[in-house]
């Protein structure tokens, strides 16, 4: 029996998310949290003929408690989208507390469930949440991972597109750091099997993978930014989260976790400077069972983009920690 809370669920990720779970075989209790309309969007998910039964909740008359109660696997979509001109960092202001105040509920009312950390900006919002944990007493590493699952599903296609692949997601591509602009770095010389990008286009397919949200956030013209190709690679990330918890072996996904938290993770910390950092993580019974060190294998040009990638990361990371340890007044 596994139960999934969408929080954020009415929202332009949110609603193709929960759809997607309706259908998953692997999800048997589906709760959708929002501020708004989650009860409009559990009903119309509630007609289609799969087994999962859909519940919607609002803040009113406990909606949260009723929500979050009983769940093993938490995602969490909500907050502002980027509108041109933005960068993610500018959605803290908004997205910070109302992250802090879902983790609360978390803490409160299942602090075992796993959680997918969505909103935006994921370099500072999984820093928040680990810190709400840490204060309420129930943290566990092994059970807090930033979605950054889309920038793989990027640096998938884009590559796709030069090889000429039938099925771009058959190419293994890990792409490590966070997930805003330098600090996304892939790791092309590690793909699996190995792509051959000649060297003239390689600046142009790592700017696309680093700065691909910016596209759908341009075209969109204001309208919100990526939504449906988030919601399949959110639960891209959630469904393998599942197979691996309830017992299959050998799933590796990448993703921005705790690393001192996680075993293998304390060693990338150390080289990297980060606490928290996205790498290829095993995931198991218990959550993320390994952390893989695929930056010592990083080739020169990709230890540039490290570099980069270190450095804005720090600043994104204390952010999220000072904002819940000296809250702003
Ligand atoms: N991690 C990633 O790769 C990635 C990719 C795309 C978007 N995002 C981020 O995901 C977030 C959501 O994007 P979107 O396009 O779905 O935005 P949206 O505005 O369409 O939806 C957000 C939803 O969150 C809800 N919400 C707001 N406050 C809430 C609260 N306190 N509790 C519960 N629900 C609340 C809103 O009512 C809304 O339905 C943004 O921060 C965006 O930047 C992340
Ligand atoms: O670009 C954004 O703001 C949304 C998301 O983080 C993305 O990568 O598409």
């Amino acid at each position: 029996m596994v139960k999934a809370v969408v929080a954020g669920a009415s929202g332009g990720i949110g609603q193709p998310l929960s759809l997607l779970c309706k259908t998953c075989k692997n999800i048997d209790d589906l709760a959708l949290y929002d501020v708004v309309n989650a009860l409009g969007v559990a009903a119309d998910l509630s007609h289609i003929s799969s087994p999962a039964t859909v519940t919607g909740y609002l803040p009113k008359d406990d909606g949260m408690k009723s929500a979050f109660t009983g769940a093993d696997v938490v995602i969490i979509p909500a907050g502002i989208p980027r509108k041109p001109g933005m960068t993610r960092d500018d959605l803290f202001k908004i997205n910070a507390g109302i992250v802090r105040d879902l983790i609360k509920g978390v803490a409160e009312f299942c602090p075992k469930a796993y959680l997918l950390i969505i909103s935006n900006p994921v370099n500072s919002t999984v820093p928040i949440a680990a810190e709400v944990l840490k204060a309420a007493g129930v943290f566990d590493p092994k059970r807090l991972f930033g979605v950054t699952t889309l920038d793989v599903v990027r640096a998938e296609t884009f590559v796709g597109a030069l090889t000429g692949t039938n099925d771009p997601s058959t190419t293994y591509i890990p792409v490590i750091g966070g997930h805003s602009g330098e600090t996304i770095v892939p790791l092309f010389s590690q793909a699996k099997p190995a792509v051959d990008i000649p060297e003239d286009k390689l600046d142009a397919i790592t700017y696309r993978v680093q700065f691909g949200g910016d596209e759908v956030v341009k075209a969109k013209d204001g309208a919100g930014s990526a939504t449906l190709s988030m919601a399949f690679a959110g639960f891209r990330f959630a469904e393998k989260l599942i197979r691996a918890l309830k017992g299959e072996s050998g799933i590796i996904e990448p993703t921005f976790v705790y690393l001192p938290g996680v075993e293998g993770g304390a060693e990338i910390a150390k080289a990297t400077g980060c606490d928290f950092f996205s790498v290829p993580v095993e995931l198991g019974e218990g959550g993320a069972k390994k952390a893989i060190n695929v930056v010592a294998d990083a080739n020169e040009y990709e230890k540039k983009l490290l570099k980069a990638c270190y450095e804005g990361l720090g600043g994104n990371i204390s952010k999220g920690v000072e904002f819940v340890l000296n809250p702003p007044k």
